[in-house]
């Protein structure tokens, strides 16, 4: 939340280059308030995981926040329950002619096809394309990430050596930007990824800019330069528990794995693991909605974005 100061008052510039969000009262007076309203489109096959993973982010703000869970109707769900989806989901079809301030799209097992073999392909475009019509600020997660950066910018993605597995230190490439408003200097993000997208190809991209990365798991946070668009190679949404599921349920299926890293106490999987990214993940979803979703979005929506 912005603190609201009288507008002349000096220490305001002095927060002001200091990044700290300070509110005139002009401005103050002229907003109005009314619940966000948020639309998760969500492709994981956990969908009730990810659902409580992204609602505990999403509810700890003092924004009202209405939300709206999407599931694509060209993919026949085979981990979640028809019943589930009925009760709880709506598809694009239901709300394409709807406005929303937010939408946040998922990662989804995936990244070994091409984009073009994923079989919601099709309808993921159109979601796209009326995200940037009808959407004010969408953030896209892991795989999601590199579908929005291929659609809308034509950047590849690649396949990586090895699984990407772990809990790796990034760092912040830009000051004075919104969406990294009280980020540590260095901050723990969970990565589990068997592909990547290129600094070298995004750099090419006037639209876009790197915000954040790391040197062991390279690009984390990528957004269009009028923020309406955020990318996120790594899921800080994850629970404490979430990498050693994937850990074990590989082993299980006699997979090769690595133990992830900068996991589990001294590197034993016998050990329970706990979070190192948490507050960077409230702060992450706090500030971007805050600042690119909710300062950002017009009062009356269809009317202004
Ligand atoms: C890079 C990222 O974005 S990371 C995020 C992805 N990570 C996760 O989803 C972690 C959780 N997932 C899992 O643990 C596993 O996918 C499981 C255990 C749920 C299922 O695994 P498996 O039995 O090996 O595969 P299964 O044949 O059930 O298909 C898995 C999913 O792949 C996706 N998928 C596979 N092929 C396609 C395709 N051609 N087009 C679209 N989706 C596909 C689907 O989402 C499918 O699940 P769903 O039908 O329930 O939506
Ligand atoms: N996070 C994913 C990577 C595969 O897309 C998993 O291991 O399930």
């Amino acid at each position: 939340m912005p603190i609201k100061v009288p507008d002349f008052l000096p220490a305001k510039e002095i927060l002001n280059n200091e990044n700290i969000f300070v509110m005139d009262e002009s401005t103050a007076f002229h907003q109005d308030i009314r619940p966000l309203r948020i639309a998760i489109l969500n492709l994981m096959p956990t969908k009730e995981t990810t659902e409580t993973q992204l609602l505990r982010l999403i509810g700890n703000t003092p924004l009202q926040v209405e939300i709206v869970l999407l599931h694509p109707k060209t993919h026949t769900s085979k981990n979640t329950s028809h019943e589930h989806l009925e009760s709880f989901y709506k598809t694009f079809d239901d709300i394409k002619d709807q406005y929303y301030d937010g939408l946040v799209i998922t990662g989804a097992p995936v990244e070994h096809l091409s984009f073009e073999d994923v079989n919601y392909w099709e309808e993921l475009k159109d979601i796209m394309d009326w995200s940037r019509r009808q959407v004010t600020s969408t953030f896209h997660i892991c795989w999601a990430s590199q579908a929005g950066l291929y659609h809308h910018y034509g950047v590849p993605k690649y396949d990586l050596d090895k699984k990407i597995f772990g809990v790796f230190p990034h760092t912040t490439e830009k000051q004075n930007v919104n969406l990294l408003r009280g980020f540590d200097e260095m901050f723990f993000v969970p990565q589990s990824r068997h592909t990547e997208v290129r600094r070298e190809d995004i750099e090419q991209i006037g639209d876009l800019e790197i915000l954040s990365e790391s040197e062991d798991s390279g690009v984390y946070i990528v957004a269009s330069k009028d923020g309406r668009q955020v990318f996120v190679s790594g899921h800080s949404e994850y629970d404490p528990l979430t990498l050693k599921y994937e850990y074990d349920r590989d082993k299980a299926k006699g997979m090769e794995v690595e133990l992830p890293k900068n996991y589990f106490p001294g590197d034993n999987p016998e050990k329970l693991p706990y979070s190192t990214w948490r507050s960077h993940a409230n702060l992450l979803f706090s500030n971007w909605l805050n600042y690119y979703v909710y300062q950002q979005t017009p009062y009356d929506l269809g009317a202004g974005i």
